[in-house]
């Protein structure tokens, strides 16, 4: 019997910590919670096929269709036409003007005019009818799934905005999917690709910080007038998104330092305990915006999220990880990006960021040197003219030059579905957990298994690297 169907079958019978606290059993709770007992049943059901490792046949001249062009997808095609080896072949977004506005700027640095899709369901008619290779999603939450498993069923690899899953039944849906067809399905976590972060993954693999013990994250980021503004998030889905109580964004903080624990690929995260404060600030922000502005009131008077959500993971080889979501208080950003072992310790914020071997920071000139000595290949390869095409200082070109070398070499993809569906989990696992009283929660291991054996994130750029990029 597997560990996962053990852990599944315990906390049917036993409960975790439901006696202590005189809450109803666990065992009830779970029966009916569907979701979390097809996650398990899934998670000790065989794999199809490993996608992690998993190397696509060679695509010459990579065609992508693009949906979703607002605020991130208008910047992701001027972004992605840098790419040599790369046919924007069609654009789509619910709102013709937007796609009006993306092929304008295609148009005025002199390249074919892409097939035009719009309308609620354009982004079906996209996938079936065009020759794509690559499907590329940066729409709301609730589209990611449900467009990805799409482009996957039609032949496409799929790459997508995050978090790519809202649900567990989500998030094994798109793993079976990739299984099923062998075809990619990344989840677009730029973070991973920005430049302190690759530095202290490399760091990490070389063994400078000794055996990791401890990692932190975050998504701190003062969203109000964001998501509160009627020209931010496309009818105001983001803000809606907020009625659910957890770690609604986790992956932006957890992918980077989960590549650092190497997560998926030699460890695993076994349970978690999530909680949150009250809402001190959205309901207010709401009452008061409808009170002057009918446009508001659907919103007022609504239950939202707690301001900031605190989880807890524990590992299966005993390491742990801390996670936050505050997308309301007036505090400067962060992702808090800490790791911490029997060595070393790094932290990017608050900025800047420091290393240390001991009690002390290191001076500017050793964090220089340890610059020059651990920068990884691919950032020594296209990290400056990143920094040049832009998108969050240069992560997100060097994340899309990525996905693309990969494809048009044949090489594994450094985020799989495994880890999509992984790191997109947090959220409903928090959600849960949040919901009974900080209870803990099993995590379901997507991999079935082959976390054990699968390869830690490649970080040279051999059997790749050959793919260029066009004049700025
Ligand atoms: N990785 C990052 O750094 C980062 C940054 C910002 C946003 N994001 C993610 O990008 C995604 C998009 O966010 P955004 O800020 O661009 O939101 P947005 O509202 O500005 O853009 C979403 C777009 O999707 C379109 N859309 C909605 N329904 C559609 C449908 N049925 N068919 C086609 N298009 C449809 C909307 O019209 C809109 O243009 C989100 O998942 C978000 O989490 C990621």
């Amino acid at each position: 019997m597997s560990s996962n169907r053990r852990n599944f079958l315990r906390n049917l019978t036993l409960g975790t910590g439901a006696l202590a606290v005189g809450l109803p059993s666990i065992a009830a709770e779970n029966k009916e919670d569907g979701a979390l007992q097809r996650a398990y049943e899934k998670a000790s059901a065989n794999q199809r096929f490993n996608m992690s490792g998993y190397a696509a046949p060679k695509i010459d001249k990579v065609r992508v269709g693009i949906i979703g062009l607002g605020q991130r997808g208008g910047d992701a095609v001027q972004r992605l036409a840098y790419i040599d080896g790369l046919e924007i072949k069609a654009l789509c977004d619910k709102y013709p003007d937007r796609v009006t506005k993306a092929q304008a700027g295609l148009e005025k640095r002199g390249f074919q005019k892409p097939k035009e899709y719009s309308g609620n369901d354009g982004w079906k008619a996209m996938i079936e009818n065009e020759d794509l290779d690559l499907v590329y999603i940066c729409t709301p939450w609730s589209l990611h799934t449900p467009m990805a498993v799409y482009a996957m069923n039609h032949g496409k690899h799929a790459a997508c905005e995050v978090p790519i899953a809202k649900t567990l039944d989500e998030c094994w849906e798109l793993v079976e999917t990739s299984e099923k067809t062998r075809k990619h399905c990344m989840m677009l976590e730029n973070c991973c690709y920005d430049f302190f972060e690759l530095l202290t993954l490399n760091m990490a693999r070389n063994g400078l910080f000794g055996e990791l013990v401890h990692a932190e994250g975050a998504y701190i980021h003062d969203l109000r007038s964001l998501n509160f503004s009627k020209d931010g998030y496309a009818d105001m889905w983001r803000l809606k998104e907020n009625y659910r109580n957890g770690n609604l964004y986790p992956t932006h903080g957890l992918g980077p330092i989960a590549q650092c624990l190497n997560i998926n690929r030699g460890d695993k995260m076994e349970h978690l305990v999530s909680m949150s404060t009250n809402d001190f600030m959205m309901g207010q922000i709401a009452n008061e915006k409808a009170a002057t502005d009918p446009f508001y009131n659907e919103f007022a008077g609504k239950q939202f999220r707690g301001d900031m959500n605190t989880t807890l993971i524990h590992t299966e080889k005993g390491k742990t990880i801390m996670v936050q979501h505050d997308v309301t208080t007036p505090r400067p950003y962060s992702r808090i990006h800490l790791i911490s072992g029997t060595k070393g310790v790094a932290s990017k914020y608050p900025t800047p960021e420091r290393i240390a071997f001991g009690h002390e920071w290191l001076k500017e000139e050793e964090m220089k040197a340890l610059y020059d000595q651990y920068t990884p290949p691919i950032v020594k390869h296209v990290g400056e003219i990143a920094k040049k095409v832009g998108g969050h200082g240069g992560m997100d070109f060097i994340m899309d030059w990525r996905l693309i070398d990969c494809l048009r070499n044949g090489l594994p993809l450094d985020q799989d579905v495994y880890d999509g569906a992984l790191w997109s989990s947090i959220a409903p696992l928090s959600e849960r957990s949040v919901a009974k009283r900080s209870r803990t929660v099993d995590v379901p291991d997507f991999t079935r298994g082959a976390w054990k054996s699968n390869k830690p994130v490649n970080l040279t750029l051999e059997g790749g690297g050959n793919t260029g990029v066009r004049k700025i």
